[in-house]
């Protein structure tokens, strides 16, 4: 055999939790096979045939991203339950004034239980907005109290008896184990309960976010979008037949994005808008002024020459929308002195960037999500295809000079 290289995509197939035994991508001598462990990534190669060099193996977390799935899936099913059945009192204000209900701190509780049920090999971290100081009070009894029996119906509903009932104390440490602080090493789940509360509230859009980090990078990501049609929502739709609603996007560094029904359909692999003419493009911002600035991206979209409207809506929908070419862009601008957090951005950016898309701040930079809770960003957020950001970064920079010039 001559010295060409033949590429072959790596097919990995579980046979016990911790091995793998994986066709790799050989050179020279076609196929080998060889033996991985699944501890630590990237895999470590204990024993091939040799001549065999392995350049990748596929889908190395094909376990997390399918009980990632379950549990955005089930997450997502206690959120429409309360959503139909919203009272005033299931709505409550945390300390910096934003809203929490019962739904949030139930989807972190069931999100929680569920991952370390599923991957019991695992050590479990979890980074997670909620936490269950305001429930062990006395005044949060009664939410407690509906909180678990929101996560018990939803976890019978499963069809499955395999879980027993949980208790108050239960759900009070499955919130709590989302008390970590992430990082530049090791492996941390990090998660968005629900993303877009006010949209939740509202009876609009939201989404339970879901990503895992891995020495400070996103390697997966997985956003349940109830309230989200199957059909496009861009400003250029074609009129669709379908009216149905509930999108699961999910996404594995280097092996694409997938959205389907969150009901459970065939995934079909989405990308981002081909648009390279601003004129053709729509840009979505959020529903919420008091999150981004409103007058900012307009002055942003008026330079680039996009002609259509902000398509307004709540949550990492947004991401989720741009990942199937609905619109073109995202913007979000911050007041002055907000912070933004990982879990508002993990599981978006990953679906994005594996369906084409680019996920920066305003100054150009990637996201770092190795530094905690927090994101540092340069002013704001934007995302896009490949061939608009470069016009997008001029004209984002000219607007904020100009806002600047003339404060
Ligand atoms: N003043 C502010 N500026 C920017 N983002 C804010 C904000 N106050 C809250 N947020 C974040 O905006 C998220 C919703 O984003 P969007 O506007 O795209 O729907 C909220 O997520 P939660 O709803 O999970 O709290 C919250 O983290
Ligand atoms: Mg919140
Ligand atoms: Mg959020
Ligand atoms: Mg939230």
């Amino acid at each position: 055999m001559g010295t060409s290289t033949l590429w072959l995509r790596a097919r990995a197939v579980t046979v016990g939790s911790d091995w793998r035994l994986c066709e790799g991508k050989t050179r020279k001598k076609g196929i080998s096979v060889c033996v991985l462990s699944t501890r630590g990534s990237p895999f470590s190669l204990r024993r091939c045939s040799s001549p065999l060099t392995l350049i990748a193996s596929s889908m190395p977390y094909e376990k997390e991203l399918a009980a990632a799935k379950k549990a955005a899936t089930l997450a997502a099913r206690l959120c429409q339950k309360v959503q139909k059945a919203l009272l005033q009192s299931d709505v409550h204000s945390k300390s910096d004034k934003s809203p929490v209900t019962v739904a949030d701190y139930g989807s972190q509780a069931l999100v929680s239980f569920i991952l370390e049920k599923e991957l019991p090999s695992e050590p479990f971290s979890l980074v997670a907005e909620e936490d269950s100081g305001d429930l062990r009070k006395e005044s949060g009894q009664d939410t407690l109290k509906r909180i678990t029996e929101f996560v018990n119906d939803t976890l019978a509903s499963e069809g499955s008896n395999s879980f027993s009932t949980l208790t108050t104390d239960d759900v009070l440490m499955a919130i709590d184990n989302g008390k970590s602080e992430g990082g530049s090493v090791g492996r941390h789940w990090v998660l968005d309960p629900i993303d877009g509360t006010k949209g939740f509230v509202r009876g609009d859009q939201y989404a339970i976010a879901l990503a895992l980090l891995h020495e400070g990078k996103v390697v997966l990501g997985v956003l349940a979008c109830p309230n989200l049609p199957l059909a496009s929502i861009g400003c250029n739709q074609q009129h669709s037949s379908s009216n149905e609603v509930g999108c699961l996007f999910f996404a594995e560094a280097g092996e694409g994005a997938y959205m389907q029904a969150l009901g459970g359909s065939t995934q079909t692999r989405v990308h981002v808008s081909a648009i390279d003419n601003p004129e053709e493009a729509s840009f979505f911002e959020s529903f919420e002024a008091a999150h981004s600035l409103h007058d900012l991206s307009s002055s942003i979209a008026e330079k680039l020459g996009v002609k259509a409207p902000p398509v307004r809506i709540d949550s990492q929908a947004k991401y989720g929308a741009l990942s199937r070419g609905d619109g073109a862009i995202y913007l979000r601008f911050p007041h002055k002195g907000y912070r933004e957090k990982i879990w508002d951005h993990a599981a978006g950016s990953i679906v994005v960037s594996e369906a084409g898309g680019i996920v920066t701040d305003a100054a150009g930079n990637p996201l770092d999500f190795s530094k905690g809770k927090f994101l540092d960003v340069v002013s704001g957020i934007i995302v896009t295809n490949q061939k608009l950001m470069p016009s997008l970064l001029r004209a984002v920079k000219e607007a904020i000079n100009e806002k600047a010039s003339s404060l």
